[in-house]
């Protein structure tokens, strides 16, 4: 869907930004550019809708080279979200979103239908749409971007570092919408940061490019953690790698055991006799926290009376999670529950690393020469 061939940029002070480089992207997924400042993500990115022409080489998207598309005509299929989101200040947000659909031609009443639409799309109230874009907060803002670059039902999206000037929790939740959005629209999409956290989060494949414009390596996120191209990729992708590779290990094969458990308002002769730990829950099933095993229950168990839970780990989803949820909680027992955040059973550290190393023997075993 986006290809670059052999693609070169040397600016006119002779600074070359992007060496021979060449990668195609996939229609309907999510590629990421990473690497460290200067290495050349933004000037690659701005080639595909010609805010910048290659030295030589060429860029195609959806099979027509760049350069025989009128970039008026071919912006259109490219929606395009910057940092710091880029709206306009003097108009409200339904009109910034709004703007798209104006300039195709739709009637004022029918683009601004829509702009509200696209605000619902991105987990905005609509009623923020009466706002002006500095009466919202930075991840707001980047969220009326996102509306705004996704108005004219682009096939392609270009995201230059759309989410860097939130704090990190906005932008977890950012990052969250996104995949979500793409979950649903499956747009072809091109995305730069400098995070490479960010990169294995969101992308089906992460470009990793190095000082100079050269690419360093461009694997899907696993394999990116497990096989490091070289030294470069090694030390940019981090020390934490083997862990973070937990995010994408599958949990088949995990089997949650029953704990010792009582329910919020059950009397000290409920509680079982125990050496161990306890875990309680409420009348809907949800784990509440644990009773530590010297603890006595006077009347009724409280709330107050528990010690926090850990995270909880849903089932289904990565290791990673599993194996957080059993170092977090006070009783090493890692709660898992259904997509409802019903309790389902207990795990512990040991069961996830004992099916890690059952994963990695498997795969080696697969991975063998006949
Ligand atoms: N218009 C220009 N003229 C000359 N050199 C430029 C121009 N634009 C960018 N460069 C240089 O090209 C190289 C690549 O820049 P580019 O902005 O593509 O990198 P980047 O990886 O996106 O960096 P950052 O993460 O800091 O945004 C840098 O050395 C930069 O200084």
């Amino acid at each position: 869907m986006i290809e670059f061939r052999s693609v070169r940029k040397q600016y006119e002070n002779g600074t070359v930004a992007v060496q021979e480089l060449s990668l195609s992207v996939e229609a309907g997924t999510m590629t990421v550019l990473v690497g460290p400042s200067g290495c050349g993500k933004t000037t690659l990115m701005r080639m595909v809708n010609r805010m910048i022409e290659p030295s030589s080489g060429s860029v195609l998207v959806g099979d027509k080279d760049v350069r025989e598309v009128d970039p008026a005509h071919l912006r259109r299929g490219i929606g395009y979200v910057i940092q710091q989101a880029g709206l306009f200040p003097h108009r409200t947000v339904l009109d910034n979103v709004a703007t798209v659909p104006l300039l195709f031609g739709r009637k004022r009443r029918t683009a601004r239908r829509r702009a509200a639409e696209l605000l619902e799309r991105v987990g905005l109230p609509t009623d923020l749409g009466k706002r002006y874009p500095a009466q919202l907060s930075g991840g707001q803002q980047q969220r009326v971007g996102v509306a705004r670059a996704l108005a004219a039902d682009p096939p392609v999206l270009l995201m230059d570092e759309p989410f860097s000037a939130v704090d990190p929790v906005v932008r977890a939740g950012l990052q969250e919408e996104l995949l979500r959005l793409q979950g649903e629209l499956g747009k072809t999409v091109l995305f730069v940061t400098h995070d490479i956290d960010e990169a294995v989060k969101l992308g089906d494949k992460v470009a990793v490019l190095r000082q100079g414009g050269y690419l360093a390596q461009y694997a899907e996120p696993d394999d990116l953690l497990a096989e490091p191209a070289d030294d470069f990729v090694t030390s940019f992708v981090g020390r934490d790698r083997g862990y973070r590779r937990l995010s994408f290990m599958d949990a088949r094969g995990l089997r949650p055991e029953a704990a010792d458990i009582v329910h919020i308002g059950d009397t000290s002769a409920d509680v079982p006799s125990r050496a161990g730990w306890v875990l309680v829950l409420d009348a809907q099933q949800r784990p509440r926290g644990w009773l530590p095993p010297d603890a006595t229950v006077d009347g009724q168990l409280t709330e107050g009376q528990l010690m926090a839970g850990g995270s909880l780990y849903i089932e289904g989803t990565p290791l990673r999670g599993a194996l957080d949820a059993a170092l977090s909680a006070p009783s090493g027992l890692g709660v898992v529950v259904d997509d409802n955040g019903g309790y389902v059973g207990v795990v512990t550290a040991r069961q996830v690393l004992d099916l890690i190393e059952d994963h990695r023997r498997s795969t080696t075993v697969e991975g063998a020469a006949p």
